[in-house]
């Protein structure tokens, strides 16, 4: 027997087509973003791989992509629950900047660094400041950050996986993740235990069904890599990898 995950990554952002970096800013979908999503849940229904229970993170790029793409696979009704801890990589000081105007200013290095490094968090943001979420009162009483690297995101994701996820799937259920970009790469990177530095290359396209069987006993992928929806996954990732050039 075994466990049945599904992740995806919430469709085009309004800020995915400006080239921003957008971390924890709660911005919408864009019209290509919302098509993405109920292209998503039209292949999970034509597969026969339908949800029985919904994760998100507390933004409405992830919640509108999952609603959007349950609906169309008739799987609106299954029950909710959301978490900031699926949440993006918080992108500090960088969020609303333009990817192309940081990579033109700090140079090629810098900018991979910061964007796919495993352990180098981008500068912190002002509290206060235009996009941070210091007084968001989604967040209140959590302990929330001011920047993040993938490391410091597996280390806040890995909690609510073992604690809450992994019972889920456990109890039978097929389970759906939507959630973003880097908070599903660090999820990827422990489920394939790709190393630190191989995680840089790891990119994961929008509004695409990524499904993973995972043994029963070790809950560790049956495929390593999970297998993509779409057969055209493969350009999307590359037009993902090439954001900022
Ligand atoms: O801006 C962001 O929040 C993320 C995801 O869109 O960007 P990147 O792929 O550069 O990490």
């Amino acid at each position: 027997m075994t466990y049945t995950l599904i992740l995806l990554r919430h469709g085009q952002s309004e800020w995915n087509a400006k080239n921003l970096f957008t971390g924890w800013v709660d911005v919408p979908l864009s019209e290509q973003g919302r098509a993405e999503a109920v292209h998503g849940g039209e292949l999970m229904k034509k597969e026969g791989i339908l949800p029985d229970v919904l994760y998100t993170s507390m933004l409405r790029r992830a919640i509108m992509t999952a609603n959007l793409a349950l609906d169309a696979a008739d799987r609106h009704w299954i029950p909710v629950h959301r978490d900031w801890r699926l949440n993006e990589r918080h992108y500090g000081a960088l969020q609303g900047k333009n990817k192309k105007e940081i990579r033109d200013e700090y140079g090629e290095d810098q900018f991979m660094e910061w964007r796919r490094s495993y352990d180098t968090p981008p500068p912190a943001i002002e509290a206060g400041s235009e996009f941070s979420q210091d007084s968001d009162p989604r967040y209140a009483g959590e302990p929330i950050p001011a920047t993040e690297c993938l490391k410091d995101v597996l280390e806040r994701l890995l909690p609510y996986w073992e604690d809450t996820l992994v019972p889920e799937l456990k109890s039978g259920k097929k389970v759906l993740i939507a959630a973003h970009g880097n908070s599903l790469r660090a999820l990827v990177k422990h489920l394939d235990e790709i190393s630190d530095d191989d995680i840089a290359g790891v990119n994961i396209p929008t509004g695409v069904p990524l499904v993973y069987e995972l043994d029963e006993e070790t809950l560790k992928p049956i495929k390593k890599g999970g297998t993509y929806l779409d057969p055209d996954a493969e350009a999307k990732i590359a037009a993902v990898a090439n954001q900022g050039k």
